[in-house]
């Protein structure tokens, strides 16, 4: 047996042909992220990620209209969502539900390949709802049906407000959600892949991901980094709060990445982002205050912000309560959690490693009255 890597660095476990980081680029399907978030939108990346080229008009259209179709979730899950207490982990919320949605979908357990994808249309498209019914539902209001001529970004902020959203927070969020969307074979896909690969169903693989993707080492670390501007509320607190926390030598969250050492291509686009919303909004603090605690890290610990550190200041801008800021990364992620599940079974093995053993050995079993 070789020698483990502690948390699998560098071993390279799986061929994907979904998105590729070589060389700090990230690409999904060999598109550049930076065009993708620049000219595509939302569904055209979901439409690449799942069939591997870009839609065209035709499909696009035929494409929107059976996701749209299918964004109202069953009358059961809904009635459970009822009964989550009203204080309850957002994430935690949308795990369950999503594994409820596995009870009420009669192709739950046909793993041909047409099921897997009319499946994976259902999650992507439910995802969305279930979280803004979650959060409506927690506040006393009744969820609001999704429109069935707009997107699935327009349909969230409008489900989730119940107004008609602003055309700047649709392109903006439609933006972090192209951002979001797929990263090869990080914890939360790759804990999808382990799922699918016993020849468990497809939402038992999405379950997975998103328990995975709540930690805050990963999809997690977008609100821990709102918990912490918040914290710091000001901008003049900014250095002391982040000297004592260096100090101290905990983590700041939203900084460093296991595969990127000279930066998140997605980071850019984030920040830009985040300064416009400011700009818009009027409410440049939480900007501010990150560009100060960049500048600190950077030059003090030589790592750079993540995906998840400008997106904090970018969903506080666009009103999003803080605690559904990792369920719109999964909102995003479903669609690159199913394209590897897709992937996955396309050419399956069982997906088992080695652990070596360093307990003790040779051990004698004591009865119990001697124990
Ligand atoms: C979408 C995403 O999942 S992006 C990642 C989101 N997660 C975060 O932002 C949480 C904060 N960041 C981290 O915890 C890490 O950088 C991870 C989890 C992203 C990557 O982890 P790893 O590749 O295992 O790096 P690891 O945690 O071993 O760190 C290597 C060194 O850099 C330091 N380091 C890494 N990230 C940070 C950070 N954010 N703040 C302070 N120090 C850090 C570690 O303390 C460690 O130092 P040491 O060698 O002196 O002990
Ligand atoms: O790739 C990773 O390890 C984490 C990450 O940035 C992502 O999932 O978007």
């Amino acid at each position: 047996m070789t020698a483990p890597t502690k948390g699998l660095e560098g071993i390279v476990a799986t061929t994907s042909s979904v998105s590729s980081i070589i060389d700090g680029v990230l690409t999904y399907r060999g598109i550049n992220i930076d065009d993708l978030a620049e000219k595509g939108t939302f569904e055209e990346v979901v439409y690449l990620l799942w069939y591997g080229k870009l839609p065209n008009q035709t499909e696009l259209t035929e494409f929107k209209k059976q996701i749209v179709e299918n964004m109202v979730i069953p009358n059961e899950v809904l009635d459970q969502i009822r009964l989550f207490p009203k204080d309850a982990n957002a994430m935690a919320a949308l795990r369950t539900a999503v594994s409820s949605l596995a009870l009420y979908d009669e192709e739950a357990e046909d793993m041909s390949k047409e099921a897997n994808i009319r499946k994976a249309i259902r999650l992507q498209a439910k995802i969305p709802t279930i979280i803004s019914a979650f959060a409506r539902i927690r506040e006393g209001k009744e969820p609001i049906q999704p429109k069935k001529d707009a997107s699935l970004c327009y349909n969230f902020l409008y489900t989730l407000t119940g107004d008609e959203p602003d055309p700047i927070a649709i392109e903006a969020l439609d933006k972090a959600l192209i951002l979001h969307a797929d990263h090869e074979l990080n914890a939360s896909t790759f804990a999808s892949r382990v799922t699918v690969a016993t020849l468990s169903d497809v939402y038992s693989g999405v379950t997975s991901a998103i328990g995975t993707l709540k930690g805050p080492l990963h999809g997690g670390a977008n609100e821990a980094v709102m918990v912490m501007l918040e914290e710091i509320g000001t901008i003049e607190n900014a250095e002391p709060y982040i000297e004592k926390k260096l100090e101290n030598k905990e983590k700041i969250m939203g900084f460093g990445h296991r595969v990127y050492k000279t930066g998140d291509p997605r980071a850019k686009h984030l920040q830009k982002m985040s300064y416009e919303l400011g700009k818009i909004t009027g409410e440049m603090k939480w900007y501010d205050m990150s560009t100060i605690i960049e500048k600190m890290i950077t030059e003090k610990k030589g790592l750079k912000p993540n995906t998840d550190f400008y997106s904090a200041s970018v969903y506080t801008s666009l009103q999003i309560p803080r605690d559904l800021f990792t369920p719109i990364f999964a909102f995003s992620r479903v669609s690159g959690w199913t394209a590897h599940i897709l992937e996955q079974l396309d050419n399956n093995r069982l997906i088992r490693p080695r652990a070596e053993y360093i307990g003790p050995s040779s051990q004698p079993y004591v009865d119990i009255e001697n124990r």
